[in-house]
């Protein structure tokens, strides 16, 4: 039969009917409403209310005053108030250093441990597609996280900080052959999964100062970063480089960590300086840029690492440096939340 059904009809007239309750809405709300319609001819109204930015005990109040005032209506006799906020920005701490070996993965993975102690809701990345260290480092070798939906799920481990690495995400020596753009879809894939809790996310990059580690920073506007360096010329030459990178891309320099600092003798407990001493503390006020502190060169470091107990995790005195790092990170961070 042609001609209009009447459901049509209301639809029709609802065009013109919705726009004094849609003015109505954005006037209660300030602005923070939109697709409001009719879900059918009985009245039922659905509308989005934008909560981004409100604390919790604020959202409730907001969404009954928004009820109330559109239920006094007479066309209207039920309200669907869909809740959106937008998406939680992460956080990010990203770690590089100019070149390979100087324990970049290591201060990651204890710098994330650390933070954890400190109470943060913390979560760590392993982007470092040369050689992705963190699941030994984290004792999670041969865990492939999950998908849920398209998202991947992180991997939980005993030190309470969960984790995705490219070592889980690809086959071995596959991932080195990435091109910027794609080291920077596979970062993309890490960054945005299902991190639940977690708002801060420490990111191990690969080492050097190439197109890979550019693209990933810049998909990825990390909030600041950590640079380790040894103590050698070379190595702090190397740094300055790192350092030059992340300011190209307009990252702040949290400060640098001078790695493998000093031999802790592990049967006397001296500390020698087979590169002198203070070279990067040095650099680093040359540089401008904070001293985030030194980790000694110990046998005791490398065991703990290599056999996925970080040191930070317990209670050995070799964690300590790290969370010396870890109390001045954590106090950026804060003083960047004030901001
Ligand atoms: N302070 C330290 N004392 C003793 N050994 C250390 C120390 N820091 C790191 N190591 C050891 O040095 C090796 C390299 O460390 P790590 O993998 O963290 O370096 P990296 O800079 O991430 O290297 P890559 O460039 O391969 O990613 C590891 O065996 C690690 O246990």
């Amino acid at each position: 039969m042609a001609g209009i059904r009447p459901s049509q009809a209301y639809l029709a007239l609802d065009m013109t009917d919705t726009a004094p309750l849609a003015s109505l809405a954005t006037d209660l709300t300030g602005g923070r409403t939109s697709g409001l319609r009719f879900l059918d001819d009985a009245g039922t109204l659905a509308i989005v209310l934008d909560v981004t930015g409100l604390a919790e005990p604020e959202r409730k109040p907001l969404e009954e005053k928004l009820r109330d005032a559109l239920l006094a209506r007479d066309e209207v006799t039920s309200v669907r108030v869909a809740m959106t906020a937008e998406k939680k920005a992460l956080t990010i701490v990203a770690v590089g250093s100019g070149k390979g070996g100087v324990g970049k993965s290591t201060l990651a993975a204890n710098l994330a441990v650390a933070l954890h102690r400190r109470g943060v809701k913390v979560g760590l990345v392993d982007a470092d597609i040369y050689g992705p260290s963190l699941p030994r480092l984290m004792d999670s070798e041969g865990t492939k996280p999950e998908a849920q939906g398209s998202k991947l799920v992180p991997v939980p481990n005993a030190y309470g900080v969960p984790m995705l690495s490219t070592g889980q995400i690809a086959a071995p020596g596959q991932a080195i052959a990435w091109r910027g753009p794609m080291a920077g879809k596979a970062l993309e894939q890490l960054v945005d999964a299902r991190w639940g809790a977690v708002d801060t996310l420490v990111v191990d990059l690969p080492p050097g100062t190439g197109d890979v580690q550019l693209t990933m920073i810049q998909r990825h506007k990390p909030a600041g970063a950590v640079i380790v360096s040894t103590p050698q010329d070379l190595a702090l030459i190397d740094a300055a480089r790192a350092i030059s990178l992340f300011e190209q891309a307009d990252v702040p320099i949290i400060g640098l960590v001078e790695n493998m600092a000093g031999y802790a003798c592990p049967h006397c407990g001296g500390v020698s300086d087979p590169f002198g001493r203070g070279g990067a503390e040095a650099a680093a006020g040359e540089m401008g840029i904070a001293f985030l502190g030194r980790v000694p060169l110990a046998i005791g470091i490398r065991l703990a690492s290599d056999g996925g107990v970080p040191p930070a995790a317990g209670t050995d005195p070799a964690g300590e440096p790290f969370h010396a790092v870890a109390a001045k990170v954590a106090d950026w961070l804060d003083a960047r939340k004030a901001r």
